[in-house]
């Protein structure tokens, strides 16, 4: 079975306060894009889970959000049969765009259809939030608010979008240490964004102007390079530059194909991880 597991961004991301176990709440938009990798899923004789990675700096072992993914089926449904997980990477890991979350939501739904299993969506789900906050939301795809950890999830209007671009630079972010040095000063820095009724509105280029990330705060004095980046595709016409997620990457949002070539042509003497894509409906497609 060959599945594609397709990347997020982040086009709104505010933080509106804090658990007890250390997450946080969020206020989030997501939007699925057209960058993913390749999922191959073979079933073995013996009962083994078995994951093979093309990035050789990805853990294979339990660390990976796939075989968390099988084990957690496996369990569940007392299946004895074994699981070979070829992962073919192409989405930038620790980057903001979900790569590992979209991988672990292509398993999920791969073995359901592989064991016929009928989980519906709500079961997949209940399953995806064991594996983290974001993989509840690659089940779905598309363009979804997620509130609560990421598992709140409210379905909006799709926002179609056909001129991204993504620059990852040198450095990545863990996730869990940007979430750690979050300031409470800077939670609801957001609370008049207007962006939720504007996708429902559809509204596309007043969407475009209201991307918006708390995270930012975070990552930014850290390291400048972000602002760098921003500050070249908005010079480049285009419509709003922010990171996505606990970053590192920043994409921009261009009004047309030539202006984001301009930007492309500019970013690619200095980064050499840098993807044109555009928005999508699903965040998983099967193929045989
Ligand atoms: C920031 C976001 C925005 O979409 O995505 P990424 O940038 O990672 O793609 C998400 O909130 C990330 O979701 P995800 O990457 O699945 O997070 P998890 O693996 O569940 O958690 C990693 C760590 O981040 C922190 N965490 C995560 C989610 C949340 N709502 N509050 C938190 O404080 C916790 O410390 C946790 O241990
Ligand atoms: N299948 C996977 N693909 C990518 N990263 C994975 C995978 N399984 C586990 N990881 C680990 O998850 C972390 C990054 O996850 P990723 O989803 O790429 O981050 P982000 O959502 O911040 O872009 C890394 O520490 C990486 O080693």
């Amino acid at each position: 079975m060959k599945l594609y597991s397709y990347g997020k961004i982040n086009l709104f991301l505010d933080i509106e306060g804090k658990l007890e176990n250390g997450y946080h709440l969020i206020k989030t938009v997501m939007q699925s894009i057209d960058i993913h990798d390749e999922i191959i899923i073979k079933e073995l004789s013996n009962d083994e889970i078995i994951i093979e990675c093309s990035d050789k700096s990805i853990p294979t072992d339990i660390r990976n959000t796939c075989f968390k993914a099988t084990k957690i089926i496996k369990e569940k449904y007392n299946i004895r049969s074994g699981i070979l997980i070829s992962i073919n990477k192409n989405i930038p890991s620790e980057a903001g765009l979900a790569g590992g979350s979209s991988n672990s939501a292509a398993v999920i739904k791969g073995l359901n259809k592989l064991w016929s299993l009928n989980m519906n969506s709500n079961e997949m789900i209940e399953i995806a939030l064991q594996i983290g906050a974001d993989v509840p939301f690659c089940i779905m795809g598309g363009t979804y608010l997620a509130q609560g950890i990421g598992e709140k999830l409210t379905k909006l209007d799709d926002f179609i979008w056909d001129n991204i671009l993504l620059v990852k630079p040198e450095f990545s972010m863990s996730t869990s240490f940007v979430y750690k040095n979050l300031n409470s000063l800077d939670y609801n820095s957001y609370k008049s964004n207007n962006i939720l009724n504007l996708i429902n509105q559809n509204k596309y280029n007043d969407v475009a102007l209201s991307t918006a990330n708390t995270l930012e705060k975070v990552v930014v004095p850290l390291h400048s390079e972000v602002n760098s980046i921003k500050s070249i595709m908005l010079e480049n016409s285009a419509i709003s530059s922010i990171m996505t997620g606990s970053g590192s990457v920043v994409f921009g949002l261009f009004p047309d194909s030539k202006s984001m070539n301009n930007a492309y042509n500019i970013l690619k003497n200095t980064y050499t991880h840098i993807y044109k894509t555009k928005t999508i409906k699903y965040s998983i497609d099967f193929f045989d």
